[in-house]
């Protein structure tokens, strides 16, 4: 999977997904002349942090359509609330989970190994409109369903053997906002962000090599929130 981000930033690129009969759906990128926007760029604001860079678009979807798209992912994700190791014992993960993508785009973390669920239409529509953006053609996604504020991630970093180096994690939020807390594992930086309904937040350069993060609990949410984030695995 090539990453092509530096080609995005100089000029326009489209990407699309296709489907021949059976097939896997493969991503292809178009790229553009510069100076030829083809589609309006949504607000965005880039942050620059020391070792990495975060992209966040706090209305990537409008209200109504992000409402829509979280109502179709409660009723259509198989979801489910898987176990992990914890000091020895067999603990509950804080939320449910689902994994989707290519088939064979198997991931392992906490102990456990995934293996994908075939896309749904919803997740392709909602890949198809990240692409473009995130200047990569992501093979899955993993879902996480945040049932109240009682539910939560602890601090950790995306950075699996099999995501690579410098990966490129787009990561799509719906229902109640939530704070995502970074910090530097060496310089002692802090950085954080409400991510709100219909909003994409793009990691990127070397964040996961440098910071971990977080969705902490919190007294003050009980609304639900499923977040996604869309990830390029290379064993596939
Ligand atoms: O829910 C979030 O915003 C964070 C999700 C996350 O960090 C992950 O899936 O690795
Ligand atoms: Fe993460």
């Amino acid at each position: 999977m090539q990453d092509i981000s530096r080609l995005v930033n100089n000029g326009a690129a489209f990407c699309f997904t296709t489907r021949i009969l059976d097939a896997q759906p493969r991503c292809i990128f178009v790229l553009m002349a510069p100076q030829i926007p083809l589609f309006s760029d949504p607000a965005s604001q880039h942050i620059t942090l020391k070792d990495g860079e975060l992209v966040y678009y706090p209305q990537f979807f409008s209200l109504p359509e992000a409402t829509a798209c979280m109502q179709t992912l409660m009723e259509k994700i198989e979801w489910q609330q898987e176990r992990m190791k914890m000091y020895g014992k067999e603990v509950l993960f804080p939320r449910l989970m689902a994994w989707y993508g290519d088939a064979g785009s198997t991931y392992a973390f906490s102990g456990n190994t995934y293996t994908p669920q075939a896309w749904t239409a919803e997740l392709l529509r909602i890949k198809e409109q990240i692409e473009p953006e995130a200047g990569v053609c992501f093979n899955s996604v993993l879902l996480n369903r945040y049932r109240d504020g009682k539910d939560s991630m602890g601090w950790h970093a995306d950075d699996e053997p099999e995501l690579g180096r410098n990966p490129v994690i787009a990561s799509f939020n719906l229902g109640a906002t939530r704070r995502f807390m970074l910090r530097h594992q060496q310089a002692g930086l802090k950085y954080e962000l409400e991510l709100q309904h219909g909003s994409l937040l793009i990691m990127k350069g070397a964040l996961q090599h440098h910071w971990q993060h977080q969705v902490p609990k919190t007294t003050k949410v009980s609304g639900e929130r499923i977040n996604l984030t869309f990830r390029v695995i290379h064993n596939v």
